[in-house]
């Protein structure tokens, strides 16, 4: 029987992740390359508590349509809070149609920039993209062994997104030779990784995989490959391997022509977050989901007139629904315990909906649901606006029932849905990739369909009667296995659930079971947070016997 483990976040206290595995030794006190006297600077007095910046150097060409290259690191490094310096290795004359002209720099002149930067300021994490010669690639590696840096991220950039080679076949050879093994991780798309393997066919899933463990046997201690450009994918799924497990990033595939420059971001914000202290593979899926989250709110932008337009970094800038804080990464552990409220209960304990929620992150609940089915709007609002506070205070996610209007006003972490409520890929419309949505489904289909509208989890049930939803089938364990067999997404259990029964839910053992939602077992009690306490307990010691 398959285990279900609690989630690790709430067996061990919670410890901010630790950075990369140390590819070099932390930055020492490099050689200072000393300028002629007349220019050494005077010697800036340095605060007594200097604020640590994040820091990238990315090493790469320059964009002229500002879409790719440096441009776009800087922008991504930007967008999630790290510094970008940048060492310019070409110059490329390219548009939205492709790339009219590259000028490659002297090696000497790219040696000297890398001098520049590396003696001088303290940087985490280097990033690559395009390396034009052997040579360039060279002088880099001699500059990492002489400055050495956290973390190196290289973006095998050898075809652009428009289809134009940008590296030919002498540097690949020294990419594998003397760069892959210097990387912390490489991030080849389809058409990299088969130039990388000998243009080899890449078509499947199973292709990415065999392409990811060949190129990680070239050195690197992370790959992932993207398969954005996979024919015909339904979804942009990368494969990320880093020597013992496969992990396949599955995001949304957002139809828009403005896909010009996803790698060079991908890897970037791979480089931010490793600066920041990121572990590989959250730096991965956070860099994963902001791209997703820039295509999605650039898809209606125009720049340019040919088929590759860029997008938008810094989105967060200018669109309300897209506030940076409300980009809570879903969690699927963070449907061990959900809390659902209920205004009727709540009146007849005589105690407001804040004070509820309050209760129940006090006892434990991972997520919380608002689901007012008798409250006015402008009553319910405000107490959403004041539940996302106290809920963010606590890091744990907030939705909202049905309602895709309060949610939206009071940037909530998302909605949950049923079948007959907006259909998921409306609110996913409405919302944009950066927010949770959850669909009730009861059948097989129901949980397909959810999973193809782009839902996060579903919420399954009544699994035992329940007079808290009137005229609510029963489905039984048998119901919720069926369900939960077929489904592609997490699943949270629902109806009549409490003390009693709520360990036998979890002891089905069944794999993307990852939690139980209740309303009166919490709600209906005259202790919130005692009752929330105690059925922890009980879903903790029945995950551990399962
Ligand atoms: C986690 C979870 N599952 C199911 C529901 C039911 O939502 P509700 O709006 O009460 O009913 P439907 O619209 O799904 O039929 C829920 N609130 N939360
Ligand atoms: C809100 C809800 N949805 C259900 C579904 O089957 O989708 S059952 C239900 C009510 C759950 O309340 P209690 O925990 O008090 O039984
Ligand atoms: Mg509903």
């Amino acid at each position: 029987m398959a285990s279900v483990q609690p989630p690790p976040a709430l067996l061990a206290p919670h410890r901010p992740s630790t950075a990369a595995a140390l590819r070099f030794p932390s930055p020492t006190v490099s050689p200072r390359v000393s300028p002629s006297p007349a220019a050494r600077p005077r010697r800036l007095a340095v605060a007594a508590r200097a604020m640590p910046w994040p820091h990238v150097l990315t090493v790469a060409g320059s964009d002229s349509g500002a879409g790719a290259g440096i441009q776009a690191d800087i922008k991504a490094c930007a967008a999630l809070g790290a510094y970008c310096s940048s060492v310019i290795t070409a110059v490329t004359a390219q548009n939205t149609v492709g790339v009219q002209g590259v000028h490659a720099v002297p090696e000497e002149f790219v040696g000297e920039q890398l001098r520049s930067v590396l003696s001088d300021m303290s940087v985490d994490v280097v990033k690559t993209g395009m390396l034009p010669s052997a040579g360039i690639v060279k002088v880099l590696c001699e500059s990492l062994r002489k400055f050495p840096v956290k973390a190196l991220v290289v973006d095998p950039v050898m075809v652009s997104t428009s289809g134009d080679t940008l590296s030919g076949p002498s540097t690949l050879t020294t990419y594998r030779d003397e760069l892959f093994p210097m990387a912390d991780i490489v991030t080849p798309n389809i058409k990299e990784a088969s130039k990388l393997l000998g243009d080899v066919s890449l078509l499947t899933i199973s292709d990415m995989r065999s392409a990811a463990e060949s190129i990680y046997k070239l050195g690197p201690k992370n790959v992932l490959v993207k398969g954005g450009d996979m024919p015909d994918s339904t979804d942009a799924i990368d494969v990320f391997f880093d020597g013992k497990e496969f992990i396949e990033l599955r995001g949304l595939r957002i139809k828009t022509r403005n896909t010009h420059g996803t790698g060079c971001t991908l890897a970037s914000c791979i480089a931010a977050e490793l600066a920041k202290g990121a572990t590989m593979l959250r730096a991965v899926e956070a860099a994963k989901k902001f791209v997703e989250s820039a295509l999605y709110h650039s898809k209606d932008l125009v720049i340019g007139n040919g088929p590759q337009g860029p997008f938008d970094h810094l989105f967060s800038l200018k669109s309300p629904l897209y506030k940076m804080g409300s980009l809570h990464k879903f969690n699927p552990d963070d449907l061990f315990l959900y809390a659902v409220t209920d205004s009727g209960m709540n009146k007849k304990w005589g105690r407001s909906i804040e004070d509820a929620v309050k209760a129940a992150i006090e006892g434990g609940a991972t997520i919380v649901q608002l689901r007012e089915k008798d409250t006015e709007t402008r009553e319910f609002l405000e107490a959403a606006k004041a539940c996302v506070e106290i809920c963010r205070s606590s890091g744990v996610p907030l939705l909202i029932n049905d309602r895709v209007d309060v949610a939206l006003a009071s940037n909530a972490d998302g909605v949950h849905v049923g079948q007959s409520d907006m259909p998921a890929w409306e609110v996913r419309e409405l919302l944009g990739p950066g927010k949770i949505i959850g669909v009730s489904c009861k059948t097989p289909a129901q949980a397909e369909q959810a999973w193809k509208d782009g839902a996060d989890y579903i919420g399954c049930g009544g699994v035992f009667p329940t007079t808290t939803k009137a005229n609510n089938p029963t489905l039984g364990f048998e119901g919720l296995r069926t369900v939960c067999l077929a489904s592609k997404l997490p699943v949270v259990a629902i109806g009549g659930i409490n003390a009693g029964n709520a360990g036998s839910v979890m002891e089905l053992g069944l794999p993307n079971l990852k939690g139980v939602a209740v309303v009166s077992a919490l709600f209906n009690q005259e202790c919130v947070a005692t009752e929330t306490r105690s059925l922890r307990s009980i879903l903790m010691n029945a995950c551990c016997r399962s």
